[in-house]
């Protein structure tokens, strides 16, 4: 019997027998309970349910409960909704809204099919059992998990949200994930950067104006909290809004209501608000630049975001996501290979996600539709992995081949003096893999210089086929034009970073 485990909560036993015996014949395991009250909870969490299909829950209490149980459990499993429920039932505000799918009844067994499919449940893997969210913060290191489950246990509710962290951690993301799994997810999610805009011009960004409010209102204009009515507004870089807006910003938190630069209306506004900052305000707050009423107003429910350094165990799953993203919006298309994603691990990192975003992006760029490895990416992050004995693998060997074969004479062309000078070991020790790349990229410029830059002539100095050296060249980024100037296209490259 599959291990596929889905929970069919249906008074209907017609129904209920219906929907079962099709996820039978679908090699599903259904387990039918009338009441939600039935359910063995310790059982539960071990056996990780994979799906719930919902139809008939009397007044839906229990129901209700075992939502909330899985929701604080941090458990999401795509839940089926057969018809019949209200729209508002309160059992929707403590599941993650994107996990819930209708079903319409009679049912067929490609209805349930395509519903399960839409709902990403393919047959149970390891990844149908992890926390995975269409949107939101990647990875899943304690933190990160940690970071998805406070998403998840405010995004239903209006609580104000202090997103605090380092430049480039992701608090947008959070934000927008935030927005994305509260029952506001189908209105707008507004953001405003308060750092950006000079602080004479934000009350008009946030609250609007009125025509000729000033020299230069031409016409009326709505505010970021009139855009974001009904749905999210993010004030982010809060720390550092000048003192005569955080008094116009408390108001509007404590009346919900504002009205335009120049106008006399009130006008009452339903938005939920998101702040986001990497200063401490608490410093700011002693040194007299941020208001302690709206601290606290503000810091209703604080989220601390993790740096990526203290999480360099998502980098594969970060990586993976940005290259999709990247290639997905048409702005080029690259990999990393194991031993890159390796290095990229004792870089610190000050620029966090948006710096291995930029890192990615130039490295598509360099790289079209490659596969970057270890040796490949720019100084500063070799430089930390070296620092860590932790270079790159060595250059893989040339293979044996007919012009191998053609070419012990230039092989076996060093002599022991030679042979004796590269094999001295200095006292201090040496990086065995940096050093032998970089005799490597050594013996091909000779070569190629030896050669006038003529590739095919260089490869029998080395006893490769040319087709090799070529791969070599690029691996080292070597540009043959370039020889002259003693630099490589790395070098280049290295110095554009
Ligand atoms: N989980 C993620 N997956 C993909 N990209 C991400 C992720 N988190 C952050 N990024 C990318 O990193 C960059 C920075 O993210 P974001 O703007 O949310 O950070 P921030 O903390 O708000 O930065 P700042 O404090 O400078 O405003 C963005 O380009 C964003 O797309």
């Amino acid at each position: 019997m599959s291990e596929s485990r889905i929970l069919v909560i249906d008074r209907d036993d017609a129904r209920a027998e219906r929907v079962a015996t099709l996820l039978d014949f679908m090699d599903f395991n259904p387990r039918i309970v009338d009441d939600a009250a039935d359910i063995d909870l310790a059982r539960a969490r071990a056996s990780d349910w994979v799906a719930v299909v919902v139809g008939d829950v009397g007044d839906g209490a229990s129901w209700e409960a075992f939502a909330q149980w899985l929701a604080a459990q941090s458990l999401h499993p795509p839940v089926l909704e057969l018809p019949g429920h209200a729209a508002d039932a309160p059992w929707r505000g403590h599941l993650h809204p994107q996990s819930v799918w209708p079903l319409a009844y009679p049912i067929r067994r490609a209805q349930l099919q395509d519903a399960l499919r839409r709902a990403s449940l393919k047959r149970i893997d390891d990844d149908a059992r992890r926390e995975v969210h269409s949107s939101g913060p990647t990875g899943r290191s304690a933190a990160v998990l940690q970071l998805n489950r406070m998403i998840d246990q405010v995004a239903p509710h209006d609580t104000t949200v202090l997103l605090l962290g380092e430049s480039g951690t992701g608090k947008e993301v959070a934000a927008r994930a935030l927005h994305d799994r509260s029952p506001r997810r189908d209105k707008p999610f507004v953001a405003v950067n308060c750092g950006a805009i000079p602080a004479d011009l934000l009350e008009s960004e946030l609250f609007g104006h009125e025509k000729g409010a000033f020299t230069g209102a031409l016409t009326q204009r709505k505010g970021r909290f009139e855009m974001a009515e009904g749905g999210t507004l993010l004030l982010d870089e809060i720390g550092d809004m000048s003192m005569p807006m955080q008094v116009k910003l408390l108001r509007v938190l404590q009346e919900r209501c504002f009205e335009r630069v120049g106008g006399t209306t009130t006008i009452k506004c339903n938005v939920r608000v998101i702040a986001a900052t990497h200063r401490n305000l608490e410093q700011r707050i002693a040194s007299g630049d941020f208001r302690e009423d709206l601290f606290y107003r503000l810091n209703v429910f604080p989220i601390e975001m993790p740096a990526l350094r203290d999480r360099t165990e998502d980098l594969p799953d970060l990586v993976a996501a940005i290259t999709r993203q990247l290639a997905e919006s048409g702005r080029g298309r690259v990999s990393l290979s194991a031993d890159a994603i390796a290095a990229l691990r004792h870089y610190r990192w000050p620029g966090n996600v948006r710096e291995l975003s930029n890192l990615l992006e130039r490295l598509a760029v360099l790289h079209p539709g490659g596969t970057v490895r270890a040796a490949d990416l720019p100084a500063r992050y070799r430089a930390a992995a070296a620092a860590a004995g932790d270079l790159f693998d060595p250059p893989p060997a040339p293979e044996p081949g007919p012009a191998a074969a053609e070419a012990p004479q230039a092989a076996s062309a060093l002599d022991p003096a030679h042979i004796s000078a590269l094999t001295t070991l200095p006292p201090q020790g040496i990086d065995l893999r940096g050093h032998m790349a970089g005799i490597e990229l050594g013996l091909l410029r000779a070569a190629l210089e030896q050669a006038g830059g003529v590739v095919a002539h260089a490869a029998p100095l080395l006893g490769l086929r040319r087709t090799t050296l070529v791969e070599k060249l690029r691996k080292y980024g070597i540009d043959r034009e370039q020889l002259a100037a003693g630099e490589t296209a790395r070098d280049r490259r290295a110095a554009a970073f």
